[in-house]
């Protein structure tokens, strides 16, 4: 299990989790949904040990999260960021490896290159085993960093946004494999998703985040509502569900929301024109 209690984490002047507490249980996927600038990514980063909290625990099984075992944290965990760029002059196969980094001595084992090319194999990615990273699509360094964090074999699997890069095929081939492996496994898999109904089918346990405060935890079919959505996007929304339970959002146009949100973004707009100019005429 991990446990995250009374989490505060500031950066600069910005409260980006505000007494956050949870618990996540293994071989489930729990996905973290909230607008941008929420907080996501800075709540991953806090929970591999990138970010400082200002306050909290975090803890997995008996150990918990401190400055000065850093390295030995951080061995529990895959971590998939957001940044998808693999601007190396490496091979996809040497890539995958990588994943291995903390295993692989100066002569490679037979077994872990079959591995690798087996992860390569199972998200339909071998026929690109010995190209250069540096000349793939967005897309396939996707997947190809997934196949990475994967080789890791993790206790701990977090994920920034995974399918961002990603066509309709590839988004569940990457989510079917992802959520099989987590259970098989044992993973605790925690995944940021922006589209509610990718997150709706695969997640086990929804994190909703709202300006640093986790407003909602639980089964989607549970928590994710007309209500909900409008208070965390502001956007109005159909929510109908399947004959497994599952819930689908059909988001609606709002023309007023529109045009009250371009007047409030022109005021902002306004008062930053104000504030350049003043920088610059400070500068002649
Ligand atoms: N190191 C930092 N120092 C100061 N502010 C930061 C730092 N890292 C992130 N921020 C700010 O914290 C806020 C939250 O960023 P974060 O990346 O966690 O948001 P997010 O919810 O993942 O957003 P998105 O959905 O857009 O990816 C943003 O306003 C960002 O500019």
């Amino acid at each position: 299990m991990l446990t995250v209690n009374n989490l505060n984490v500031t950066l600069d002047t910005l409260v980006l989790a505000n007494d956050m507490s949870f618990a996540l249980e293994p071989g489930k996927v729990n996905v973290i949904i909230g607008p941008n600038g929420t907080g996501k990514s800075t709540l991953l980063k806090t929970l591999f040990g990138d970010i400082q909290a200002k306050s909290g625990v975090v803890s997995f099984e008996n150990e918990t999260l401190q400055r000065k075992q850093l390295s030995r944290w951080r061995k529990q965990f895959g971590y998939m960021p957001q940044d998808i760029r693999l601007d190396v002059e490496l091979s996809v196969l040497e890539v995958v490896l990588l994943g291995q980094l903390n295993t692989l001595g100066f002569r490679l084992d037979d077994s872990v290159i079959e591995e690798a090319l087996s992860a390569l194999d199972k998200i339909g990615l071998l026929h690109l085993a010995d190209r250069q990273v540096n000349k793939l699509s967005g897309g396939q360094c996707q997947m190809i960093l997934f196949a990475q964090a994967l080789m890791r074999k993790p206790k701990i699997l977090m994920l920034d946004e995974p399918v961002s890069a990603l066509d309709l095929h590839f988004q569940h081939v990457l989510l079917d494999h992802l959520d099989a492996q987590t259970k098989e496994q044992g993973w605790v898999t925690i995944m940021v998703l922006h589209d509610l109904n990718l997150a709706a089918q695969y997640a086990d346990n929804l994190l909703v985040l709202k300006d640093g405060k986790l407003v909602a935890n639980g089964h989607p079919s549970d928590i994710l509502t007309p209500s909900l959505v409008k208070n965390v996007y502001n956007v109005n929304a159909d929510i109908t569900k399947d004959s497994a339970g599952i819930p689908f959002v059909r988001t609606i146009r709002n023309t007023r929301t529109t045009s009250s949100s371009k007047t409030s973004e022109s005021n902002n707009l306004s008062g930053t024109r104000k504030k350049i100019i003043s920088i610059a005429e400070g500068a002649i």
